[in-house]
């Protein structure tokens, strides 16, 4: 059996200003709710992963900070105004041994291949990434212990985290590489399959039979 060793840091937005190019994608379902669930099935598939000894979540959204908590994840309060990077520098900061940064976007991610990108990870002293479906953004970096994570997410951080000294993780792994930004990235999660709390919210349930 792998011996869990990571730290996991998950930066959340303020629900109402977060997921803005997602706004509307779902006709009906409030904003909020849709970054949220987002969110929390990005946690549930860290909490489910073996090679994951603790969640650390970044935020100051009063509706995701309980809601993590009662799943297993510890809180802690943002960077006021400081942006993403500041979040995940916040974070590990506060983890002891490797770290690892992970955006809360991933609505189809399964623990195993988050196992298997981290255990790939695991080379001493030097930084890991993960870029995403695109090529051009991340949504893993990982720093063994006593190195700093130095994160370098936002427009075109692939390119950034290479540069800063990075190594590049080439795994398939189509359910972490799925970050969800816009409505078409949604449909492609959906089609990975989506986690229950994205799902409840995106894909129409059957109506009931009619009596009779
Ligand atoms: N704690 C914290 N998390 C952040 C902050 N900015 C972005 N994030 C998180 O970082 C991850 C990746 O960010 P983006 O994909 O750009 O998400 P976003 O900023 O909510 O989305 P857009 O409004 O569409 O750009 C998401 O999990 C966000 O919730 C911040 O200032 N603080
Ligand atoms: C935060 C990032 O970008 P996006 O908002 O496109 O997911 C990133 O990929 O580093």
């Amino acid at each position: 059996m792998t011996e869990p060793s990571w730290t996991v840091v998950v930066p959340v937005k303020r629900l109402e200003v977060a997921k803005s190019r997602l706004r509307g994608a779902l006709p009906g379902v409030p904003h909020e709710s849709l970054a949220l669930a987002l969110a929390l099935d990005t946690v549930r598939a860290v909490l489910a992963c073996d090679a994951v000894a603790a969640l650390l979540v970044v935020t100051d959204d009063p509706r995701v900070a309980p809601a993590v908590r009662a799943a297993g994840a510890r809180v802690l309060p943002d960077v006021p105004d400081a942006g993403l990077n500041a979040a995940l520098r916040h974070g590990a900061a506060a983890a002891g041994g490797p770290v690892a940064g992970l955006t809360a976007d991933l609505p189809a991610l399964r623990p195993a291949e988050l196992g298997a990108a981290l255990r790939a990870a695991a080379d001493p002293g030097v930084r890991h990434f993960v870029a995403d479906s695109p090529g051009d953004g991340t949504v893993l970096l990982t720093a063994p212990a006593g190195v700093p994570l130095d994160p370098r997410f936002g427009a075109g951080s692939a390119g950034a985290h290479a540069a800063s000294g990075a190594l590049p993780l080439t795994g398939g792994w189509p359910t972490l590489r799925r970050d969800v930004d816009t409505p078409a990235d949604l449909a492609e999660a959906t089609r990975l399959g989506l986690g229950p709390r994205t799902a409840a919210l995106a894909v129409p349930s059957c109506p009931a039979a009619a009596p009779g």
